[in-house]
């Protein structure tokens, strides 16, 4: 049976809704992992932050980056450590540097985030 291009248009629009259920899916896992919960009180915190001190546009559009950033590292680090403990559950050299060099990635980014924002708002004290 040959589809014509409306239908190959209604599957396209299905699995780009089906991509999207599953990326909110991930999304919800992810807020299961303690420091994703952590890195959302900060984004919180400094969030109020920038509406207490009114930043500016550009302000809020590299701070929602970093924050958006920072969370989206560490999302990629959860599913760095899930895919290693599907590989392999016992104690493997390999296994710990691609956890430790995927929890360096979040370490080296949030630091760069942490540097910037005080660059942002020490002088609006
Ligand atoms: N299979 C393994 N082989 C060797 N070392 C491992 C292994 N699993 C974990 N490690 C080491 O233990 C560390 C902690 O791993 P674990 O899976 O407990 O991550 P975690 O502490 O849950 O990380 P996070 O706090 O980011 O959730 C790793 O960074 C790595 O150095």
């Amino acid at each position: 049976m040959r589809l014509d291009l409306k239908d190959s248009r209604i599957f396209s629009a299905v699995r780009l809704m089906s991509s999207f259920r599953f990326a909110g899916n991930g999304l919800k896992l992810a807020f299961l992992e303690p420091n994703m919960r952590i890195h959302f009180a900060a984004g919180t915190i400094v969030s109020a932050a920038g509406l207490i001190f009114s930043l500016t546009r550009l302000e809020w559009c590299i701070i929602i980056g970093l924050i958006a950033g920072t969370m989206a590292l560490e999302i990629v680090n959860t599913a760095i450590e899930k895919a290693v403990d599907l590989v392999t559950k016992e104690y493997k050299p390999l296994a710990g540097m691609a956890k430790d060099l995927a929890a360096g990635a979040v370490l080296l980014y949030a630091c760069a985030a942490v540097i910037i924002g005080l660059i942002i708002f020490i002088p609006k004290l």
